[in-house]
């Protein structure tokens, strides 16, 4: 179980390519809470979750973690957060499991293995990652996910790459990490299971 954690989004203007995306936006998470970003192509979603993980500034705003200010604390951020961008990240030079290793370096072979099973690729360990296609580099990504013991998700489509099968496994995964007190943020063109109780924010302007 995750000791408790809270996220603080305080009077956020965000700008980008001179366009605001948007204006004096507040909402508050905590532990437990399941946030799904809500906006149509180019509305600003991906560019909110790397505001909150500090990749991007705010025009004007607070991003506050556990009651802190994260442009100021951003340590206490980085060590809860597990961010999975858009992009698969892929290190191509390294096979399959060396790519989880890289982030999980006392993982044991099983759970490695157990990671890459549930996003069907077993078998794959040793396949040098750039022999995979887009979709299972993907994969390779969302299995740290069944890694992870960090408590804040922030994920920017996860769903994209995985088939029904994946898309039923990545929601029983986030509803147990929320069961235990994990934080996540979303975002994703698809529906996802009603029974997971999704907090939603709207990006229209
Ligand atoms: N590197 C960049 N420099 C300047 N503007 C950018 C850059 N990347 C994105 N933008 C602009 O920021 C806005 C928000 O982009 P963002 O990627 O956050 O949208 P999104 O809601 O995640 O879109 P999608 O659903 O297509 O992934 C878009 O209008 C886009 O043109």
């Amino acid at each position: 179980m995750h000791s408790s954690i809270s996220l603080n989004i305080s009077n956020l203007w965000i700008e980008r390519g001179e366009r605001y995306l948007c204006k004096d936006m507040s909402f508050s998470l905590s532990g437990g809470d399941i946030c799904k970003i809500n906006g149509e192509n180019g509305a600003g979603k991906s560019t909110l979750l790397k505001i909150i993980v500090g990749i991007l500034s705010p025009l004007e705003g607070t991003v506050y973690y556990n009651g802190e200010d994260v442009s100021i604390h951003r340590d206490l951020l980085h060590q809860d957060v597990l961010y999975l961008g858009h992009n698969s990240a892929i290190k191509s030079v390294f096979s399959v499991a060396e790519n989880l290793r890289w982030y999980f370096p006392n993982a044991s072979d099983e759970a490695i293995a157990y990671a890459l099973s549930v996003v069907s690729l077993s078998g794959y360990e040793e396949t040098p990652s750039s022999q995979l296609s887009a979709g299972q580099k993907r994969r390779i990504t969302l299995a740290r996910l069944w890694l992870t013991d960090k408590p804040l998700w922030l994920l920017d489509e996860p769903f994209t790459a995985l088939d029904v099968q994946g898309v039923s496994s990545l929601e029983k995964r986030m509803r147990d990490h929320i069961s235990n007190g994990g934080l996540i943020i979303l975002t994703t063109h698809q529906d996802i299971d009603a029974s997971l109780n999704v907090k939603e924010i709207n990006l229209t302007l």
